[in-house]
Order: structure tokens, then sequence, then C-alpha cells
């Protein structure tokens, strides 16, 4: 095996090749996002309106960051029988762990190479009490003083960057944050590791084609991997890891709130490439979602933008954006139908997708 040659011994790999096609994104500074700058708002808004994926620097998370991946490497570490004991189940609960091949990539019906755990935002800031379920030892044991540390910057920033969406829509002060706070919600933090494969082919992937199911995801990436599909090209495009940059992206609540001026991108995850390909490959995510109750729908009545963008996009492409589904019920659909026990044939795989096929068009 190569000897690591990055920074933290730790998490250490061989750079990402510099010879592999790579989709450029906008680099947005948190600090001047958080100082009110004009400029960087409208870079926000642009990278949200386009692609739906940006850099983000600044966001002063590293720390909690590098706590998290120890928590999600001691956990993986465990032995597999300790870690099924907080399986996520097949009812469509995210909150647990999920095993390796417990999810199907595509309508298939083949199994993904990623295992993680995720913890709801709602037990980390209830710790010691419980909101929704328990967790392996290796999290219980860093609850305090890394998980929810971690989950109150990370939820922070991101209630700070849909503030910034929140107004450039037209929304009245405050809308999206509220649909943020103040309930049980889907957020969580996700930490995935995704073992070295070495007989992969391009047409499948790790962890499968998808949209985001939430608003707003934080996304610390140590090796290459990720793929965005762009729009008006066929290809899957990498994006190359910059260290001290998140890679944040907008999820299909922000496409269906914004009446579909806010992207919600399709991206896959696949084996890093060159020789990262030889090493597990981690990744972290803090992924904001609407709280429990609220609906996903357009928010016309809010704001003359949305109400417009709205009405063109039923026009012209015929797109709905009234779901008739609480965040709830949509997120425990898609999670359910994505796993491998509850897979049919591809009307089964339907049942777990979000907005993905407006992407191909
Ligand atoms: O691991 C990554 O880079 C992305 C993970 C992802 O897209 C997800 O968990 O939704
Ligand atoms: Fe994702």
């Amino acid at each position: 095996m190569p000897v690591p040659t990055n920074t933290n011994s730790k998490h250490a790999f061989p750079p990402f090749p510099d010879d592999v096609p790579t989709h450029p994104l906008l680099i947005v500074d948190y600090a001047l996002i958080k100082a009110g700058d004009e400029a960087e708002k409208n870079k926000l808004w642009k990278a949200g309106t386009n692609l739906g994926f940006w850099y983000l620097k600044n966001h002063d998370a590293d720390e909690e960051v590098n706590g998290m991946f120890d928590m999600g490497a001691a956990t993986m570490d465990l032995p597999l029988e300790e870690k099924l004991q907080f399986d996520q189940g097949d009812s469509g609960r995210s909150a647990g762990y999920k095993a390796i091949g417990a999810n199907a990539v595509d309508e298939t019906g083949q199994k993904d190479n990623v295992e993680f755990i995720n913890v709801s935002q709602d037990d980390a800031m209830a710790w010691p009490e419980i909101a929704r379920r328990t967790y392996p030892r290796t999290v219980t044991a860093v609850m305090d003083s890394v998980v929810q540390p971690f989950v109150r910057k990370s939820a922070e920033i991101n209630l700070t960057l849909m503030d910034v969406f929140n107004d450039k829509l037209g929304l009245p002060e405050g809308t999206l944050r509220r649909k943020h706070t103040g309930e049980l919600s889907g957020s969580e933090t996700r930490c995935i590791k995704s073992p070295p494969k070495p007989d992969w082919d391009e047409k499948t992937a790790s962890l499968g084609a998808h949209t985001d199911f939430g608003s707003l995801s934080f996304l610390h990436n140590r090796q290459g991997g990720l793929q965005v599909f762009v729009k008006g090209t066929d290809k899957w495009q990498y994006i190359k890891p910059l260290p001290g940059h998140a890679v944040c992206n907008l999820g299909d609540a922000m496409a269906i709130f914004s009446g579909g001026i806010l992207r919600s991108n399709l991206h896959r995850v696949v084996p890093p490439p060159g020789a990262q390909a030889a090493f597990d490959r981690w990744s972290l995510v803090f992924f904001s979602r609407p709280g429990d109750s609220v609906v996903l729908r357009a928010l016309k009545e809010d704001s003359q933008l949305i109400a417009e963008a709205a009405e063109k996009n039923q026009r012209e492409n015929g797109t709905n954006y009234e779901t008739q589904s609480t965040a709830a019920d949509w997120f425990a659909r898609r999670i359910k139908y994505q796993r491998v026990k509850n897979y049919k044939g591809p009307e089964s795989w339907q049942q777990s997708r979000g907005t993905e096929h407006k992407q191909r068009v």
C-alpha cells in the first residue's frame, strides 16, 4: 500500500490525482456571509440557483469535524454484531447504523458499498435524554464532547445560509429558519465509510444517484468519489475535496419550497480516483431537514417570486410542487424504499425517489 501523504496522519491518504476531470464549484466564504457581505450573498445565491452545490470556507468547524471522524472510525471498528443492534431497521427510520449492502443503489436493486452511522440532531441535543433512539457506545461516549458541538455548529451554519436564501427568495424574514426549528425533525449527522472496490465499473455506485432528502447538507470529504450529474451534459463529474473547505448542497425541500428556483442536484458516490482507491473512503455530513410536521410545497403565498416560478414550472414542465406530504413522511418513504429488504422491483425503487426525475431532462 502507498504511504499516505496527507496532513492529519490519522486520516491520511494519497492526494486526489491531478489528471482526473473535476467539476468546479463556487467558493463561498462563511465569515463574509456572517458579516452580511452583499457580494458573498450574491455568490451563494448564484450557486444555489445553478448547480445547488458550492464549497464553503472559513466555517470554523474543522476541530468538530476531526472529532466526528474519530467517532466514526471507532464506531465502524465495533464488531458487526454490536453495530447491528443499532440498525436503522426497515420501516423508514433513518437514525442508527446502516450496514454495507442494506440499501439498493438503483432500480435493479444492486447493493450499496457504504456503511454509516446516523445520529439524529434531536438525540444529540436532548442528550442524556433520548429523543428518538439509542446509539452504540462509541457515539454515546462522545455525545456531549463531540457530537453535540458538531451538530450545534453545523445546524447554525446551515440556518445562516438558509437566511440568505430566504431573503433572496423574497420570503418574510425568518420563514425558512422557522420551518427548521421548534419541533423534532429529520436533521441528522452521518459518518460514512466505504471500503475499496477493486472490481468497480463506471455503471455502479457505492452510494446510488440521488438528490438529498432535506434542505441543506454540510459535507466533509477526505477523499474524492463524490460526483455530480451536470445538467446539459451526459456525464458524472468528480467534486475535488479541498482541505479546509466543506461542500454544501441543497436538497429537495429547498427546491420545493422555492418552486424550483433553488436546485437540488443529482449526485452519487463512487470509489475515489487514482491511488486513493486503495483506501477506505470517509465522509461526514450534517443534513438540515424541515420540522416533521412541515408540509413540502412551494411557498407561493409568502413570495411573489416563488409563486411566479412555481406557476411557470407547472406550465412549462408540468412540475407540481404540492407534494401533499409532510417532511417526516417524505423522509421515511424515501429511507424505507432504499432498503434492500423492501426492494420488490423498479416500482418499489421509485418510491425512494424525490425530485430526481427532473434531473435528466
Ligand atoms: O460521501 C459523500 O461525499 C456524499 C454523501 C451523500 O451524498 C449522502 O450521504 O447523501
Ligand atoms: Fe447526498
